[in-house]
């Protein structure tokens, strides 16, 4: 579907109709590394620059947050946005007790529209299709149109979500975590469309506006059984799968969780870009009116032409910023993070009724622990998956089917006994078990072998970026900004993988030295060959055996 766009020149007048205060800040288009008193609105990429920073806000005269000046304290309000404004989950649903459009299509959508990204997400599409070119003289039957419909025009044309990568974009992820992340999303948004098809291609309007009109079969059927009738439907829509992910990119990006309104997208501030901890500007709150500010922070400074920037989360692992953001700052010197898929094997028996008690995703999250300036930082590991992977029947891990008093049927599982609660519980109790340092010996060559596997790809796939490096005609098929930050991506990954393999390599041979492996070991040889018999070539070719 087609968007309807405006300046950001023109955003002033919305601003003042809608009551919002302004104070010392403007909206301004910025090129990537906006400088101090920079108003020049260029739009550089130069290669050492990140992305295109898009819109932000520029402060028009010096300021000091929480500073007297001519003895009034300088509360460093910048912007101030009505509460009937925010957009939330509890808003979209007041905008439908005056909307029968918006309301019969939450409604359609059932359970998906009671949370705050379903229901915004659909509110935004709304909006979208009352302005489009694709829909003039029908934006009639769309409902009705509020602030949010004009709104919406300033938003960008284009944003930089992997959702969006082209395919030869896409491969160049091999290797990270974040290819995972993506093909997940987009599954996903894949799914969500579908359903949101089949939901409301009842409603008149829907039909008629988003799904092609006649061409649109109401009642999914295929009369003719060969699967035309949804495929013509499919072309003639308006809506597609593409307007789907840019609503979805546009919530991602830009929502904010507020104290009293959750997760909810707010205009103007919405306009704020990010920098980290040391150089940031401002933060958002909300004010005992309800208002949503933009504030300078206790005690920094803005001066005209500065831009005045917010924090999207210095804590954010790398993967995430690319993720919910589409850019990594220069400054970004680890990954923090990775998040690797890591499941039951297949040959285990009792593979799918551990899946029905591990309710934590399969995988394994990688972190960096802690960091100083004087030695490497070090990295942890965290997965619920790997305890249920890691012991079995003969180590004491048991389920049960229990007999309820309504006459239904509940599945148990226990360790040595007792029964449990939940994944915390058995890692709990193993701990405290004997066979601790065994199992989690296990555990730590697991992991290790994933990491192996990770980073052997990691390495694979880079020799295909070094080529790509040395031939122009074949980096012409990726935008430069992106190119350049996967490959920073892939590095911090590498680095973080590398780490981790290091710490699980040393804690794996730790482990092996303990009496309680060695006495296990020894007890694992044939009878003939006393403990002491057996060689450290041995020992670790039986760790191998035991352990992966
Ligand atoms: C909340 S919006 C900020 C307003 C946005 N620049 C616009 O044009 O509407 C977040 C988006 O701004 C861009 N952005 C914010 N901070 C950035 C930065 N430091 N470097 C590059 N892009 C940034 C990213 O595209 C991000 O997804």
């Amino acid at each position: 579907m087609k968007r309807a766009h405006l300046p950001i020149e023109t955003l002033p007048a919305w601003v003042k109709l809608n009551g919002i205060g302004v104070e010392s800040v403007v909206f301004g288009t910025l090129g990537a590394d906006h400088h101090e008193n920079d108003t020049s609105g260029s739009s550089s990429s130069s290669s050492s620059s990140n992305s295109n920073k898009g819109t932000g806000i520029i402060a028009t005269e010096d300021r000091a947050g929480g500073e007297s000046a001519l003895g009034a304290v300088d509360t460093g309000v910048l912007l101030k946005v009505p509460p009937d404004l925010i957009l939330s989950l509890e808003t979209v649903h007041g905008y439908a007790k005056s909307d029968g459009r918006l309301r019969a299509v939450l409604e359609a959508v059932g359970e998906f529209a009671r949370t705050p990204r379903g229901a915004i997400l659909i509110f935004l599409l709304m909006q979208i299709t009352h302005s489009s070119p694709d829909c003039t003289g029908q934006s009639q039957a769309v409902g009705v149109a509020g602030p949010w419909t004009e709104y919406m025009k300033y938003m960008p044309r284009e944003i930089p979500l992997p959702t969006f990568y082209s395919e030869a974009e896409l491969e160049l992820l091999r290797g990270t975590s974040l290819r995972l992340a993506v093909h997940a999303k987009l599954a996903a948004l894949e799914k969500e469309f579908a359903r949101l098809r089949e939901a409301t291609r009842g409603i008149d309007w829907c039909r008629e506006v988003w799904w092609g009109g006649e061409d649109a079969d109401p009642d999914g059927d295929d009369l003719e059984g060969d699967g035309d009738d949804d495929v013509a439907g499919e072309e003639a829509a308006r809506l597609t799968l593409e307007d789907w992910k840019y609503v979805d990119a546009l919530y991602r990006s830009r929502m904010v969780d507020l104290p009293t309104s959750g997760h909810a997208m707010v205009p103007c501030i919405d306009m704020a870009n990010h920098s980290s901890e040391e150089t940031v500007k401002a933060l958002y709150d909300e004010d005992a009116e309800g208002n949503v500010v933009l504030q300078l922070r206790y005690g920094k400074r803005v001066r005209a032409g500065e831009e005045v920037t917010i924090s999207y989360g210095d804590e954010k692992p790398a993967s995430e910023m690319i993720f919910s953001y589409g850019f990594l700052d220069r400054e970004t010197a680890d990954a923090k993070q990775v998040f690797l898929d890591l499941d039951i094997p297949d040959d285990d028996p009792l593979k799918v009724v551990k899946k029905a008690f591990c309710k934590e995703p399969p995988g394994v999250r990688v972190y960096t622990s802690a960091t100083d300036s004087e030695s490497a930082p070090t990295t942890a590991w965290e997965s619920s998956i790997i305890w249920w992977a890691c012991v079995n029947e003969e180590d004491g891990l048991d389920f049960t089917v229990l007999q309820t008093n309504d006459g239904g049927r509940e599945l148990k599982a226990l360790w040595k006994g007792a029964e449990l609660r939940d994944s915390a519980h058995l890692s709990e109790l193993l701990r405290a078990d004997p066979h601790w340092d065994i199992i989690q010996l296990r555990a730590v060559v697991l992991i290790l072998e994933r990491l192996e596997t990770q980073a052997w790809v990691l390495r694979e796939t880079g020799l295909m970026v070094s080529e790509i490096d040395e031939n122009e005609d074949m980096r012409a098929m990726f935008r430069p900004d992106v190119y350049d930050m996967i490959k920073r991506l892939r590095a911090l990954e590498m680095n973080l993988l590398g780490r981790g393999i290091e710490g699980l390599a040393m804690r794996r041979d730790e482990l092996m030295a303990s009496p309680a492996v060695s006495q296990y070991l020894g007890q694992q040889q044939p009878e003939t060959a006393g403990a002491e018999d057996v060689s450290s070539q041995q020992q670790s070719e039986d760790v191998e055996d035991d352990f992966s």
